[in-house]
């Protein structure tokens, strides 16, 4: 399994913005949505064996987290446009509204897209047993790397990107790792990572 946890530090967290300027009124949901079309989306096909979680931290009622769940995801569900996928979020934010408190109880919102209070936290710590990896600009070449074969984690930022305070509390738990010298877009980089994957037989 591929997992991919993103953290989303201004993504509202309710249905409070416009579809027709998702970029200058949702904080971002329009990022959200094409990293996850670069996560799930190939030509014709769909990729079953991948998760994602986005940790949605922006107001009014931060933290949403939503898993999207490969193996059960129906590929009607998750079209490859961003309104459609924004749709979707926006109704695992409805129904998120019902959970009350921090726990990290999970509601399925359609098959395969599941909404909870989790924050960023909850989710590296629900993952702890993967082989975690920090996506950050100046870590290890990713061409260097040595994948196991299953169970790759990868944790990645929005435009914000990871705090300091996240990368402290990563140090010793992700290898922190790099796919080159710039800085890129979220969704560029979780296709690179895929399509690297895909190169080096890890499935
Ligand atoms: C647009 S970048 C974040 C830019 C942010 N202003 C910063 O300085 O961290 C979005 C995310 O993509 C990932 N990323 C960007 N460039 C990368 C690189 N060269 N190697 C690995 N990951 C990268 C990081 O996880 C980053 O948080």
């Amino acid at each position: 399994m591929r997992v991919f946890i993103v953290k989303a530090n201004e993504a509202h967290t309710d249905y409070d913005f416009s579809l027709k300027d998702l970029p200058g009124t949702s904080g971002r949901i329009d990022l959200i949505c094409r990293a996850l079309n670069s996560a799930f989306h190939l030509s014709h096909s769909f990729r079953k064996n991948v998760r994602v979680y986005v940790t949605l931290l922006g107001p009014p009622s931060p933290p949403k987290t939503i898993r999207f769940e490969g193996p059960k995801l129906r590929p009607k569900i998750l079209n490859p446009d961003e309104l459609s996928i924004a749709k979707v979020i926006i109704k695992a934010l409805n129904a998120g509204k019902n959970l009350k408190g921090s726990s990290t109880k999970e509601l399925e919102v359609l098959p395969g897209v599941y909404v909870s209070n989790m924050t960023f936290e909850d989710v590296i710590r629900k993952n702890i047993r993967m082989n975690l990896y920090v996506l950050e600009e100046g870590g290890a070449d990713i061409m260097k790397v040595k994948f196991p074969r299953n169970n790759v984690a990868f944790i990645l930022g929005d435009h914000i990107g990871l705090s300091e305070e996240d990368l402290k509390t990563l140090e010793g738990i992700a290898k922190k790792i790099s796919i080159g010298p710039k800085a890129y877009l979220t969704s560029h980089v979780i296709s690179y990572v895929n399509i690297h994957l895909d190169r080096i037989g890890v499935p």
